[in-house]
């Protein structure tokens, strides 16, 4: 089981700018296309990407593992990633606000839901960072950043995708989902690292070219909790969307019944929570 450079090269070589994106969007980020690096194991991608980046590795530079050791999650977790998924890392020198992090993720997701979804595959995505598939996880998305100043001076976008691999309880393949149901979709581990590539750099330059406001509509009706109740410090609300930030959106019931010392709660408020600070989990999906 592999993943072979050459095929992989084919599989990108296979889509044209014009494809999906639209010709005028080439000129807004990876414009030079990709160096590609592919490694037996490696202990984490986005680490080896790392070192790369540090060595004077530019924009557009690709690691790719056919398995990891260390594969690294969100908040320090671990990301199973046993032969047969797809490990992958990209490099990009946004110079955009801190402020702005979140959206790396957030129009990595919606590029790679919006390519997958183009072969007929029914991706959601679970804030901030998940791929979701058949209600369960296909995949995570996790971005590390490298600030000069107040700006992002470097980030490493790092994806796992399950293919053919063992999956926890709540995850899924890809592979056998698409045998399931008898779909063609996707035939091979390259051809599904040539989209998420396309997918990422879509989602990058429509974000560059277009703005967040102008891409946070599609990506809402992409989010699997979109109108979904939420409990916030003990308080019931409703998920109303996401912030141009990337922050999730909550509107909070008014309390019941209000108490005098609290009447400002007896009116809905919306509050924004930051990623980290509330699981959404998979049981409702
Ligand atoms: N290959 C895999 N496929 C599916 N899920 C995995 C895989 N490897 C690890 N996980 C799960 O993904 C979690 C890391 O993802 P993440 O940090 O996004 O958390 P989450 O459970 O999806 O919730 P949230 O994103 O809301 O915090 C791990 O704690 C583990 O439960
Ligand atoms: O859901 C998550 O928490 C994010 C998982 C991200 C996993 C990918 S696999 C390729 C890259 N290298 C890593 O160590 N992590 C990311």
């Amino acid at each position: 089981m592999g993943l072979d450079k050459q095929e992989l090269e084919r599989a990108i070589a296979s889509w044209s700018p014009e494809d999906l994106f639209g010709s005028t969007l080439c000129e807004y980020g990876l414009e030079s296309g990709f160096s590609l690096h592919i490694f037996p194991e490696l202990v984490s991608t986005n680490q080896s990407l790392w070192n790369l980046i540090e060595a004077g590795a530019t924009e557009g530079t690709v690691v790719l593992a056919r398995r990891q050791s260390g594969g690294r999650g969100q908040w320090g977790r671990q990301w199973r990633s046993p032969e047969g998924g797809l490990y992958l890392s990209l490099a990009l020198r946004p110079d955009l606000p801190v402020t702005q992090a979140q959206i790396l993720t957030l129009c990595s997701a919606w590029g790679i839901a919006t390519v997958l979804r183009d072969r007929d595959i029914p991706i959601a995505i679970k804030w901030p960072n998940d791929l979701v598939l058949d209600r369960r996880k296909l995949g995570g998305i996790l971005t590390e950043t490298r600030l000069e100043g107040d700006r992002i001076h470097s980030a490493v976008v790092g994806v796992g995708i399950n293919w053919t691999n063992p999956v926890p309880d709540h995850g899924i393949n890809l592979h056998s989902f698409l045998s399931q149901k008898a779909l063609p979709g996707v035939a091979s581990l390259e051809q599904l690292a040539a989209l998420t590539l396309q997918g990422m750099t879509y989602g990058y330059r429509y974000f560059r070219r277009y703005g967040v406001e102008h891409l946070l509509p599609s990506y809402l009706k992409l989010l699997t909790h979109l109108g979904r109740q939420a409990i916030v410090e003990g308080r019931p609300g409703i998920i109303t969307g996401v912030s141009p930030t990337g922050q999730l959106q909550v509107t909070l019931s008014p309390t019941d019944p209000p108490s005098e010392n609290r009447s400002r709660d007896r009116h809905p408020s919306e509050i924004l929570l930051q990623p980290g600070t509330i699981n959404l989990g998979y049981e409702n999906l």
